[in-house]
């Protein structure tokens, strides 16, 4: 027998907790289906443990940077990868454990399965069916590994099982270097581990200016080899795995696979739908309600292909659950694009990209941290910041760049490109003394010396800058 809800949600995930959150403040008549662990990717074995990784990773490397400012004895420490491993584990069981306060009094409404679309308002898990006026799809993602590469057995490492090691070996692979292959090449060679790293593309990190790229590469050169533009092919040999991308060759003891992740859509029933998917297998989904064509569907997260980033995940699930309670489906607007790598030094992206724009009808203001006064201090002048302005407006468009403080610098920018600030806007800010922001200045100036609107002063004359959001 079927049983009826007003609304499914399936996948315990960001996605789908945060349309949970919506969804139980207007309805008791709802079931959440989640098959595997609880506790998201996020906190699991994504964003948090990665992060207590390359937090232990980047405190050690920091005695290379002793001598500079005078203290010895820096090479005589050492670290304790199982410790480290411990450390990280034990941070998130605490994040897990968190999350999964969210469904620990649902009781019958929360079902561990795995859930299959019949049609647009049934879904079947273990051969059991249930019917929802509206259902929220949120089953997230999964690591990409080549089928054949399963032969390797424990050969091959993802992120799902990297921080359940005990203990890592000295010599490893890494393949593909987005945001996670950069973060965990890093991470894994400041640990001692001798890195060599794959990638199709000459591009890391999800740079797609060159010339913020470059750089880039020239500094992660420094701490492990890389090798770009032919993809990779692995080989049982004799005292571990070998690997070779055109000329390159090395023999590791494992691979890390970081070649992207796929969408769980594959086995999810939505042929069963009777609309058009496209070659990925993803139906047509709307980014401002989540709905899936004009059915009472709506899928977030991970899972639409769109932004994979936590974010994005946990605004996608607000909506999706506002919309499957609601009495007509809204739109809501979303959030200026934001992604940052934690590498060192860190790589962000805001607002529009720099392939995205027409380089003829931008310009951009770039600046080098190379002689940056407060990150000399530090040893951490590295990198370079590009920002992108309308030509003729001198609004602010966007912006790429592989420098320290990265984090906080594309917030800056995310804040004036959503409330569509010029460049003199910004730069008619405050900016303390010494501060990285002060990078972001320079670049600011030089944008504002080639655009023609441009006055002689960053100050304001007198009066009100007649922005909403600095006024
Ligand atoms: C190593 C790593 C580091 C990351 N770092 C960052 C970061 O620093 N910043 C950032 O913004 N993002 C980061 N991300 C991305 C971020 O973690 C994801 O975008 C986010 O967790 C996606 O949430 P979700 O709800 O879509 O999916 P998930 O949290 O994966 O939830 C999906 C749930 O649905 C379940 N499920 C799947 N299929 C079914 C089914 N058929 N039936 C029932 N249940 C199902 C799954 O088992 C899972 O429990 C990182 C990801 C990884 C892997
Ligand atoms: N700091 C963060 O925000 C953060 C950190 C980690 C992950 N994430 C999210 O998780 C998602 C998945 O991360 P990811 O790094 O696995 O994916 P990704 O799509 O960012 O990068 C995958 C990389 O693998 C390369 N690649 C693909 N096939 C290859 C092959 N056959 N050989 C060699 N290289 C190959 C691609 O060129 C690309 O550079 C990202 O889209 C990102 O949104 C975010």
């Amino acid at each position: 027998m079927e049983q009826n809800f007003d609304v499914i949600i399936v996948g315990a995930g960001s996605a789908g907790l945060a349309a949970l959150r919506e969804v139980r403040k207007r309805t008791d008549n709802f079931l959440l289906i989640n098959d595997g662990p609880y506790g998201t990717t996020c906190a699991r074995v994504g964003c948090m443990p990665s992060k207590a990784l390359i937090e232990a990773a980047n405190a050690f490397a920091r005695r290379k940077d002793f001598p500079a400012f005078g203290i010895s004895g820096g090479e005589s420490l050492t670290v304790d990868i199982p410790a480290v491993l411990r450390r990280v584990r034990s941070l998130r069981d605490k994040f897990v454990g968190g999350v999964l306060k969210a469904t620990e009094d649902l009781g019958e409404r929360n079902l561990a399965g795995r859930a299959r679309m019949i049609d647009a308002q049934t879904v079947e898990v273990d051969g059991r069916r249930f019917r929802a006026k509206r259902i929220v799809l949120a089953p997230g993602s999964r690591p990409v590994v080549p089928e054949a590469w399963r032969a390797f057995g424990d050969g091959i490492l993802t992120t799902d099982n990297l921080f359940e090691q005990a203990d890592l070996p000295g010599r490893m692979a890494v393949i593909g270097l987005g945001a996670i292959g950069v973060e965990m090449a890093q991470a894994l060679a400041r640990l001692g581990i001798t890195v060599t790293a794959f990638d199709l593309s000459p591009r890391l990190a999800g740079l797609s200016d060159e010339e913020v790229n470059a750089p880039l590469v020239k500094l992660l050169e420094k701490e492990f080899a890389i090798h770009t533009g032919e993809g990779a092919e692995l080989r049982r040999v004799e005292g571990g795995i070998e690997v070779t991308a055109g000329a390159a060759k090395v023999v590791v003891d494992r691979v890390l696979v970081a070649m992207g992740r796929r969408p769980n859509v594959d086995d999810l029933g939505l042929e069963t739908l009777g609309i058009p998917l496209d070659k990925r297998g993803q139906p047509q989904v709307n980014p401002t309600t989540l709905q899936v064509a004009d059915l009472p569907i709506f899928l977030a997260g991970d899972a639409n292909g769109q932004a994979a980033l936590l974010h994005e995940a946990a605004d996608e699930g607000h909506i999706a659950g506002l919309n499957a309670v609601a009495e007509s489906i809204h739109c809501f607007q979303r959030r200026t694009s934001l992604a940052v790598v934690f590498s060192d030094p860190e790589v962000a992206v805001v607002g529009k990209r720099w392939r995205e724009l027409d380089s003829e009808a931008v310009v951009a203001g770039k600046v080098s941290f190379a002689r940056h006064g407060r990150a000399r201090t530090a040893e951490k002048n590295k990198g370079v910041l590009h920002i992108y302005a309308d030509k003729k407006s001198g609004r602010l468009l966007g912006a790429e760049m592989c420098v320290p403080a990265a984090e906080h610098m594309v917030h800056l920018l995310a804040l004036a490109i959503e409330r569509g600030l010029k460049v003199g806007d910004l730069l008619r800010m405050p900016f303390y003394h010494p501060v990285y922001e002060e990078g972001l200045r320079s670049a600011l100036r030089e944008l504002a010396g080639q655009l023609p609107c441009a006055g002689e002063s960053d100050l304001a004359s007198c009066g009100a800058y007649t922005i909403e959001a600095l006024d």
